[in-house]
């Protein structure tokens, strides 16, 4: 079957799952090559197994709101491929959570784990579940009740599950003690716990500390650096305001900050304080609009926009999956921005990766660039398995060589496969070439199992 037989079927199947196809067809398009000079893969039919997840589990899960009700959501684990590891993917509670957007955030996860270089497979999981708005007690039964149906299909060697949008430290602690309580385990079988027990630090800042790490080697490739460059951020959860922070320790000038509802826009660049209030109005699920009013008439709040309007060298979208369209990727470049990095999982929709790879544009897929978070949990893993902690100056130390490596294994696919043109290292290529071929030897070396 040719890879666009393998899309065609994809799109017969599930005709109502676009941002999976969209995730398959984006892999698709770079890793013909691949197939070129390695017929076991076609053979063994690498691709057609990969686009089909190992297994869907989905549930219902039941809870009683503040009021006595009986509130119902949905729930689900895509576990993808555990070829390279123990299943290993985030948890996302948004009411836009779907199978298609959790097949699409396990796809993507089994290269990305692959990247990353630790032992890892792919899945996701997450359910329907609106936390907007929820008390804390709400928030502590919706996740006691998820955990006490997934419960059965996870476990430290098995499939270990962590966080996404909408679920930090507080819920995988929720959702740790219920596993722990029914199983009466204390295992590495969630990443992201509380520090003390069992979390790992730099957990929290490692996928956006870790975006930027890719980000300072991207730079050094094209012979440049951070120091004054303007970085326009969108969202203002986990990722955005920790990718924020290194670019601003590292010497740039971050100006933008967003969220569902707005942007948030400051002249003179976000400093410690002002990005500690952003984290702490986020954690208590606060409106940014008065950050004007509490900086003494710095900032402004712009309803319903998005940061793209504004001049600068660097753009790290880090909300949610399509937020930038192919008319924000021109706004980006209109307005002076080279470099795009994804904080987020396909934040970049298909016309929006067209137009900047067409205008070469420097561009790090999400797969390569977020994968600081997920490479964190391999080693807060590890640190459960042994029982030990590390410090944060030690992760972090390790996650800025596994950065490095990401970015040089990219690049330097790229180069061997023949996508580097005009001096712009293709990272999209890249990233998909050096990911895939772990995977697929994998699987040619397991025969017709998995
Ligand atoms: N937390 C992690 O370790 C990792 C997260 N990611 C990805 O990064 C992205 C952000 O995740 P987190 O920061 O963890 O989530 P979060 O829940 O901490 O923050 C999400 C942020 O995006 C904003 N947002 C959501 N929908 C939006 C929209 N339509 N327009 C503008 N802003 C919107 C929210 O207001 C919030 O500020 C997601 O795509 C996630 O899959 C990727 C790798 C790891
Ligand atoms: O740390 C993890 O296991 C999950 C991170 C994640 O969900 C992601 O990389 O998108």
């Amino acid at each position: 079957m040719s890879m666009q037989d393998v899309i065609e079927r994809i799109e017969e199947r599930y005709p109502h799952q676009p941002e999976f196809i969209q995730a398959v067809k984006e892999v698709a398009s770079t890793i013909d090559v691949v197939y070129d000079r390695d017929p076991r893969f076609a053979k063994h039919k690498v691709f057609e197994r990969l686009t089909e997840p190992d297994r869907i589990i989905s549930f219902r899960i039941n809870w009683e709101d503040d009021e006595g009700n009986i509130q119902i959501n949905r729930g689900w684990r895509v576990q993808f491929s555990n070829a390279l590891g123990p299943y290993k993917g985030g948890i996302r509670f948004h009411p836009t959570v779907n199978e298609s957007i959790l097949k699409f955030l396990g796809f993507e996860q089994i290269f990305k784990n692959a990247l990353t270089g630790l032992p890892m497979g792919g899945a996701k999981g997450g359910s329907d579940f609106n936390p907007e708005g929820k008390s804390d007690s709400e928030i502590r039964r919706f996740c006691y009740a998820f955990m006490r149906e997934l419960y059965r299909y996870i476990g430290q060697d098995m499939d270990v599950p962590a966080g996404d949008i909408g679920v930090s430290g507080r819920e995988v602690s929720y959702m740790f003690a219920m596993y722990k309580n029914l199983t009466n385990e204390y295992t590495g079988v969630l990443t992201g716990k509380g520090v003390g027990f069992g979390g790992s630090l730099c957990r929290s800042e490692a996928t956006g500390y870790g975006a930027v790490y890719f980000l300072q080697n991207m730079l050094k490739a094209h012979n440049d650096t951070m120091e004054g460059k303007t970085v326009l951020v969108s969202g203002a959860g986990n990722v955005a305001v920790h990718a924020a922070e290194k670019a601003i320790a590292l010497g740039a000038k971050v100006i933008t900050l967003s969220d569902s509802k707005g942007t948030l826009y400051d002249e003179f660049g976000f400093d410690q304080e002002k990005l500690d209030w952003v984290k702490e109005q986020k954690a208590n699920r606060q409106p940014l609009f008065e950050y004007h009013r509490k900086f003494g008439g710095s900032g402004v709040w712009l309803p319903g926009q998005k940061p793209w309007q504004f001049d600068g060298d660097i753009a790290i979208p880090c909300a949610t999956q399509n937020e930038v369209t192919a008319a924000d990727a021109k706004a980006m470049y209109d307005h002076g921005i080279r470099y795009v990095v994804e904080g987020a999982n396909m934040p970049l929709d298909a016309g929006a990766i067209d137009f900047v790879r067409e205008n070469k544009m420097r561009y790090a897929p999400g797969k390569a660039a977020n994968a600081g978070g997920v490479a964190v949990s391999g080693l807060e893993m590890s640190q459960n398995s042994v029982r030990q902690y590390r410090t944060f100056d030690d992760v972090d130390k390790q996650l800025q060589i596994i950065m490095k490596n990401i970015h040089d294994d990219a690049a330097q696919a790229s180069e061997e496969y023949g996508f580097n043109k005009d001096g712009c290292i293709d990272y999209m290529s890249g990233a998909n070439i050096a990911g895939y071929k772990r995977v697929a030897n994998a699987l040619v070396a397991y025969g017709i199992l998995n």
